[in-house]
């Protein structure tokens, strides 16, 4: 898959590709930190009130600019890259400059891949553990992306978690899938999570071709171009 026309989201680290999702990552950053501290400190209330007063004139200056919603009108304009490199930027698992995102990283080696991922206390689920829900996602995340070892990629058909121990937070995760085996459009995967040489959660995936291919998934992503009536008979 060139690099350019890969719909997945995250290789290693690798650079932004313009100023724009350079700052943009620098923004995000600086909201998950917020996020991390605010979830782990206890500033008095009227100084919380003025912390929430300072962010919403914030958000409304940082909303009075531009706005694009959606990866596919990202790409759209030709200046903010591919949908590879969007979602390099905006998935919510993987992306640098989406603040939900922990982020998941991977590398693929030989027919194995390898990612990362650093949870801080932001996702808590059990004391000092990550929720399951967010071990669930990231399995999401890294196994389809992993699926570029195969040759015919897909939607996940299903997704099951084994949970072997607890999850730990601030702690860098260490996950691993492979293909176990292929048939048509379907790919079958395993993966595994590992807290240091303890094994957290592993899991097996089913992922689906769609019939006429993953690109296909473009045209249902928008509606109102195949559906909407031309202008002539509306009304
Ligand atoms: C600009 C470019 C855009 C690019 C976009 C890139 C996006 C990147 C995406 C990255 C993703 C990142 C991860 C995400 O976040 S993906 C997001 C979460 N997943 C979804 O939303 C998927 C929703 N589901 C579907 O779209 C359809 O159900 C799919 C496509 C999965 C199958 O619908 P389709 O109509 O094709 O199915 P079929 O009926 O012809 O069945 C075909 C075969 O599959 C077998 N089967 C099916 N389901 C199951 C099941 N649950 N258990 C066991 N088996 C199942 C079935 O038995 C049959 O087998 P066989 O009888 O042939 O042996």
């Amino acid at each position: 898959m060139n690099e350019l026309k890969n719909p997945f989201a995250s290789e290693e680290i690798t650079p932004a590709f313009n100023d724009e999702w350079q700052a943009k990552r620098r923004v995000a950053a600086a909201v998950r930190l917020l996020t991390e501290v605010l979830v782990t400190s206890s500033p008095d209330t009227s100084k919380m009130h003025d912390i929430a007063e300072q962010l919403e004139t914030t958000a409304a200056d940082f909303a009075a600019s531009p706005r694009v919603y959606g990866r596919l009108d990202w790409i759209r304009s030709g200046e903010h890259g591919s949908y590879g490199q969007v979602s390099h930027e905006l998935n919510p698992l993987a992306g640098y400059s989406n603040p939900l995102a922990p982020p998941v990283t991977t590398r693929i080696e030989g027919d194995v891949a390898y990612g990362h991922c650093f949870c801080g206390w932001a996702y808590e689920g059990p004391p000092g553990s990550v929720h399951g829900g967010y071990v669930a996602a990231i399995f999401d995340q890294f196994m389809g992306f992993a699926q570029k070892l195969g040759k015919r990629p897909g939607m996940t058909g299903y997704l099951h978690v084994d949970y072997h121990q607890r999850t730990p937070l601030t702690t860098d995760l260490q996950l691993e899938a492979r293909i176990t085996s292929a048939e048509g459009r379907k790919t079958f995967m395993e993966g595994k999570m590992y807290a240091g040489d303890a094994l957290t959660a592993s899991c097996n995936a089913l992922f689906v071709e769609p019939r006429q291919g993953i690109y296909s998934l473009e045209a249902q992503a928008r509606p109102e171009e195949v559906f909407s009536p031309p202008a002539s008979d509306r009304g």
